[in-house]
């Protein structure tokens, strides 16, 4: 258990099988669903899985209430409609484009704007319906969600926030997340925003039939990257009052619909389950890099990653950029030039990113889709020359940039196309690249005069 200064408790892991009670006594101690539950409570399970997958990777929770879920009056699509959710990218909904894409970061709505109505979809692969793909989303709120809670019955929300704390009611309890933490909000839990610091903007990367996991270490071995302990999961809480009028805003197949009860959805005295929201502070995160040459592909910052079929093919992983220290001798440090048959989303909580010396700005965005050139912008690339052979090791300070990163080609809304943050010039970040060939200058860093470099390579070999 830990309760950080200011935060609701909680408990911690990755994929435990948690419990938790609100009232002593409330959770059955031998089975799941007695004829009559301690304290009078509902018996509900929420599965997250089939229920015929295989165990290591099942995952389903009972929640003990005071009324189930069920006790409401039907749905109805909510009106107004949302016109910017999408959660099928077909001809219709998105188009392709292999451009280079950045957003510069949206200004804060003045109107009174919640989580929900300040959500809308950037881009996305495959659809809700077949269980397969993945959305990714922005929003940019003012306001706490009242008198309702949402519930995402189309995939698991990964949520960044980049400015203002979330106070997140969940089934399972309560969650504060800071820009700087992520949170996991699985398919179907209710939950409810509430925004302490007002003024709130973020990411959201939603899959589709698919939940994250931790990554697999390798030859890094049983320590590193992000520690399960970690992960941190809500403690039981619940309120009992009435609530007239009561609204259950459902996210299916991309549309809204509402439903009404007369009592909060956060109504949950215990749970047990291994089905859970959880957050993750992103300054715990052990990342591993070169300590010699050259620069390492970004998987080796990999927090989460939502599997494919494909062996180490991923639907979605969620990597990061964190503060670190670069060190490589004789080597081009920033991030190197490349197109990938994966497809990347970019965004920046705070700091610089190290490719890109400017226009790419806290809260803004970039995506480079399947194939799609790009890399250090001109400044970046000049500066690292510049600074030559010589560079001492240098910590990147104070910054943290994010990726999403699939197999499935996004396609993108036509408000995130149209739009006046849509920054046109983006290409002109590289155009001012020139060309150092000289067929007479076969050193390997282009310069004449290598300084340090000869000695090292033979000292090298002399020790082999
Ligand atoms: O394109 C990017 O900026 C992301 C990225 C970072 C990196 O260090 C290596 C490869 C890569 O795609
Ligand atoms: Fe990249």
């Amino acid at each position: 258990m830990q309760k950080p200064a200011g935060e609701p408790e909680y408990l911690s892991g990755f994929g435990n099988h948690f419990s938790s009670e609100a009232v002593k006594g409330a959770l059955p101690r031998d089975q799941n669903s007695p004829l009559g539950c301690p304290c009078g409570l509902y018996a509900e399970q929420i599965s997250g899985t089939s229920f015929t997958t295989p165990r290591k990777l099942n995952q389903r929770s009972w929640l003990y209430r005071i009324k189930p879920s069920v006790t409401h009056k039907p749905f109805h699509p909510r009106v107004p409609r949302h016109e910017r959710l999408v959660s099928e990218f077909n001809e219709s909904t998105s188009s392709a484009t292999p451009t280079q894409l950045r957003w510069k970061p949206v200004d804060i709505p003045e109107s009174p704007t919640d989580f929900i109505d300040g959500l809308y979809t950037i881009c996305g692969a495959g659809s809700s319906f077949i269980r397969h793909g993945y959305a990714i989303h922005m929003y940019a709120a003012n306001k706490s969600m009242s008198g309702c809670a949402f519930c995402n019955a189309d995939g698991d929300f990964l949520v960044v926030p980049q400015k203002g704390r979330l106070s997140i009611t969940t089934e399972c309890g309560k969650l504060v997340v800071s820009p700087g933490e992520i949170v996991i909000l699985p398919q179907g839990f209710r939950f409810s925003i509430d925004l302490p610091d007002g003024p709130s903007r973020g990411y959201v990367a939603e899959i589709f039939g698919e939940h994250f996991q931790l990554p697999d270490l390798g030859p890094i071995g049983a320590n590193g990257l992000a520690a399960a302990r970690d992960f941190l999961v809500p403690t039981a809480w619940f309120e009992e009052a009435s609530h007239p009028g009561y609204t259950i805003v459902q996210k299916f197949g991309g549309g809204l619909f509402t439903a009404k009860q007369d009592f909060s959805p956060f109504n949950v005295v215990a749970w047990h389950g291994n089905y859970v929201p959880f957050k993750y502070d992103l300054s715990k995160f052990c990342p591993f890099n070169t300590v010699l040459i050259d620069h390492g592909d970004p998987s080796i910052n990999t927090v989460l990653t939502a599997p494919s079929d494909k062996p180490g093919v991923a639907l979605l992983d969620f990597v990061i950029f964190p503060p670190r220290w670069l060190v490589a001798e004789h080597t081009f440090r920033p991030p190197y030039y490349h197109r990938n048959c994966m497809s990347e989303f970019m965004g920046l909580i705070y700091g610089i990113y190290e490719a890109k010396a400017d226009g790419f700005l806290p809260g803004g965005a970039s995506l480079h889709s399947c194939m799609t050139p790009h890399g250090p912008d001109t400044k970046t690339y000049e500066a690292t020359i510049a600074v030559g052979e010589n560079s001492e090791p240098v910590r990147l300070k104070g910054t943290m940039a994010f990726m999403f990163e699939s197999y499935l080609i996004p396609r993108v809304c036509p408000w995130a196309l149209d739009c006046p943050y849509l920054d046109a010039n983006y290409y002109q970040c590289w155009i001012g690249l020139r060309s150092h060939f000289s067929s007479n200058n076969r050193s390997e860093n282009g310069s004449p005069d290598v300084p340090g470099t000869t000695q090292v390579l033979s000292e090298d070999k002399g020790d082999a």
